[in-house]
């Protein structure tokens, strides 16, 4: 439930009204330019008319840099024609979802094209405008997702009166122009199956849920190109075929036309004909046969067997015929399962299948945790133990936590160091820390700090980095560095239980191999772990001795 539907929610005021600014020049120059072509482009040849994107050779900067300062990508040159299908795919989300702003007219592109970067949208009279052109869905968690201040992410699990919260169908309705759109209305929320989610209060939609729904929004906003950040992240295996189809189908027919960033470790669509390889301040776009060989090469590093887990540990969690359900909807039904210590679990299940209803019960987060018959936490039934001892036991990262954390700037912001202490505690606010708190802390920073995974970290200057990141304010950094922070933050206290749900998400592929390594060899072996995924792959002991719980439509199969 963290994604806002919100688009380019990410933008701070000021950035927006930058772009805007600099938009209505660029769409005004637009509109005249495009008026004079409209009618001296009878000579020009059809493949000048069938460009959608002209960026003829250029360099990328923020607003406000110079044209000495370091640009954000150099000699970017990038034309995309009509029926071309185009993916951008590069090992890191920031530089992706760079590439998409300067779409959106968050960057300034120096030369400017002449006639703007849509051509296409200039052949109607009046032009279109490209800022009510372009929807764009991000599904990497957003650098300010929670403001200010910690919000109480564990409403959702209350039973929210259904009359008193937003339904599904009212947030979509808002986008629909008129009568017409009812159909259309009607087709998509068959295609995303979201049918059966349409009366329920919004706030209660799972993650997989939240994500066709925003696809479902933007695409009734109706705009010529939509642009998809990750979106196959935290979606299930059925899903992502069915969606990819759905977007390949748009598409074709130009409504919309679609382009998507993707990880290299991500499939390629079939029907993907070009990509645009980003990769630090260079963008290579090739055809997709050219790329293939780059990105096999790219894609995640598989990981090698080790040490097979320990078995014969104690209890540490004990459910027995568990049930959640709100009215007349169940959402966990019967489920017995026992986590013992030194155990490696992997959860998994369909989006909505109940997995993060089941994780709520361990970490304390459910109200309905203390009114089951049978939930043992610790060696105590769960209404004989506290939640703060929970959050002491149980260090969690998940894609909740990480829309909650507050992400405060001044004078009260967290630092990366403070933020990763809260984890002794497993609550989100500044605790002073004793010499061996920080120890734990440096120990943390040296194993997935930037030293680690910066493309500037292995030029013998490690802990300079290391310090300097620590310092920096959590609210200023990066996603995929607010990601592995967090994931800091939960193996800070060594629990006897980590739940990580997700937790890969947004992090590049060199964030994702540290933290893989930390995972498989730096544990205690007395520390168990839920790890939660869509990707088996990226668990850490896949292909090893790992213990498999499958959650489908609220029933769980041990495997
Ligand atoms: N308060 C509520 N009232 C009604 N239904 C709810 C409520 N909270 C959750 N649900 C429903 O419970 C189901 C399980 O949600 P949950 O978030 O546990 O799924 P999930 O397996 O984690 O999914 P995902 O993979 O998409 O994250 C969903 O269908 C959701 O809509």
């Amino acid at each position: 439930m963290m994604f806002g539907l919100a688009k380019n929610n990410h933008i701070s005021l000021r950035e927006l009204q930058v772009s805007r600014a600099n938009y209505a020049y660029c769409y005004s120059r637009h509109i005249t330019l495009s008026r004079a072509r409209l009618f001296a482009r009878k000579s020009e040849s059809d493949s000048n008319l069938n460009t959608i994107i002209n960026i003829p050779r250029a360099n990328v900067y923020r607003f406000g840099d110079g044209n000495m300062a370091t640009p954000i990508f150099k000699d970017l040159e990038w034309t995309v024609k009509d029926g071309e299908s185009w993916a951008i795919v590069g090992p890191a989300g920031s530089e992706k979802t760079h590439l998409l702003d300067m779409l959106l007219g968050y960057m300034r592109v120096s030369p400017a094209p002449n006639g703007g970067i849509y051509p296409f949208l200039g052949l109607t009279d009046p032009p279109q405008n490209p800022l009510q052109c372009i929807a764009r869905v991000s599904f990497i968690a957003q650098r300010r997702a929670a403001g200010g201040a910690f919000y109480d992410y564990t409403a959702r699990y209350g039973a929210v009166r259904e009359d008193d919260r937003l339904t599904l169908r009212e947030v979509l309705f808002a986008e629909l122009k008129n009568e017409d759109s009812r159909a259309e209305f009607d087709v998509l929320a068959e295609k995303l199956e979201l049918k059966h989610l349409l009366d329920l209060p919004f706030i209660v939609l799972s993650n997989g849920q939240t994500r066709r729904a925003s696809i479902a929004k933007a695409l009734l906003s109706k705009p010529e190109l939509l642009l998809l950040d990750e979106p196959l992240t935290g979606l299930d295996i059925n899903h992502r075929p069915k969606l990819i189809g759905l977007l390949h189908e748009l598409h074709e027919t130009r409504k919309p036309r679609v382009l998507m960033a993707l990880r290299p470790q991500d499939p390629l669509p079939e029907w993907i004909t070009h990509v645009a390889l980003v990769e630090g301040q260079y963008v290579r776009t090739q055809t997709r046969a050219s790329a293939m060989p780059l990105l096999e090469q790219r894609a995640a590093p598989k990981t090698a067997p080790v040490e097979a887990q320990r078995t014969d540990g104690d209890e540490l969690v004990s459910m027995k015929d568990v049930n959640v359900g709100y009215h007349e909807r169940h959402v966990l039904k019967n489920i017995n399962w026992t986590i013992k210590e030194g155990e490696r679990w992997h959860l998994h299940g369909s989006n909505g299948s109940g997995k993060t209803t089941l994780l709520s019960l361990l970490t304390g987060d459910h109200p309905q945790s203390y009114t089951q018959r049978h939930l043992v936490l610790f060696e105590k039934p769960r209404r004989r133990q506290p939640t703060a001892s929970l959050q002491r036991l149980v260090g969690c990262a998940s894609p909740e936590v990480a829309a909650a954390f507050p992400r405060r700037l001044g004078a009260r912001a967290l630092s990366v160091r403070d933020a990763i202490a809260t984890g002794f505690e497993g609550t989100f606010a500044y605790r002073p820390r004793t010499p061996e708190m920080e120890c734990r802390v440096d120990e943390l920073l040296a194993h997935l700090g930037p030293a680690r995974w910066s493309v500037v970290g292995s030029d013998g200057n490690g802990e300079k980095l290391t310090a300097d990141f620590g310092a920096r304010a959590f609210a200023e950094l990066a996603p995929g560095e607010q990601s592995i922070v967090l994931l800091m933050r939960a193996l800070v206290n060594e629990a006897p239980l980590l739940v990580l749900d997700e937790v890969f998400a947004g992090m590049d592929s060199r964030m994702i191999a540290a933290a893989t390594d930390y995972l498989r060899n730096e544990l205690d072996s007395k520390q168990a772990v839920v790890f939660v995924t869509h990707w088996e792959e990226e668990v850490p002991w896949y292909g090893q001795t790992m213990r498999k719980i499958r959650l489908e439509d609220g029933q769980a199969t041990i495997q």
